[in-house]
């Protein structure tokens, strides 16, 4: 990744963990800790669904590139969105200035996590169909934009955020 390693981003679709995992890497690692989803929310006074129906979906990828591109701290963990690794744009910023790990789950543990979370709203608009072909659709990509792909099936939180925190030690000032 060129340089120290600065930042850690955890990427993957919805329900993958990225948000859980990030919260007690941070604890594990004793780095500040930044869920893009809760910045936002934060900085615009609204609820992701009410971005997507007032503002719609667009508006809501150009505030995950804004966050990305004005964020100073350097030494932290980022539990991003699961769509800000499809822009080609974010997947530059990321690689740039940190360690990407992608948290690989299969899809039916995906659908259990999310199928009934209201606060979704890209869940809450489709089919599980349509969650499943976005899910293959997207696999690819999230696979490429990482430094390193974390199984998470059968894994506990805790054993998860272990292997992130020993990847993160292992790579520090490559
Ligand atoms: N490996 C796992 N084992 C058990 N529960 C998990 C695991 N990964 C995620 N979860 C749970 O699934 C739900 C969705 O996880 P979350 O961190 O919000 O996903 P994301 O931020 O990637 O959308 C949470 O309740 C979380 O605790
Ligand atoms: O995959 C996506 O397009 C989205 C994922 C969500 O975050 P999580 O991955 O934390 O659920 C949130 O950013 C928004 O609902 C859109
Ligand atoms: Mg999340």
């Amino acid at each position: 990744m060129g340089g120290r390693m600065k930042r850690i981003y955890l990427i993957g679709f919805m329900g993958c963990g990225k948000s859980a995992v990030g919260r007690r890497l941070s604890f594990l690692m004793k780095l500040p800790f930044y869920d893009m989803d809760k910045e936002i929310v934060r900085q615009t006074g609204m609820t992701i669904p009410e971005i997507f129906d007032q503002y719609g979906e667009e508006h809501f990828r150009d505030l995950e590139t804004a966050f990305l591109e004005n964020f100073s701290n350097s030494r932290c963990i980022i539990s991003t969105g699961g769509g800000v690794a499809m822009r080609e744009r974010n997947r530059k910023i990321m690689r740039e200035t940190g360690l990407v790990l992608f948290l690989d789950a299969p899809f039916r543990e995906i659908w259990r996590r999310i199928h009934k979370d209201p606060n979704r709203p890209i869940v809450r608009d489709s089919t599980r169909e349509e969650i499943e072909a976005m899910f293959k659709s997207r696999y690819r990509t999230y696979k490429a934009a990482a430094h390193i792909t974390i199984r998470t099936e059968f894994r506990t939180l805790r054993q998860i955020t272990q292997y992130a925190a020993f990847q993160a030690n292992r790579l520090k000032g490559e």
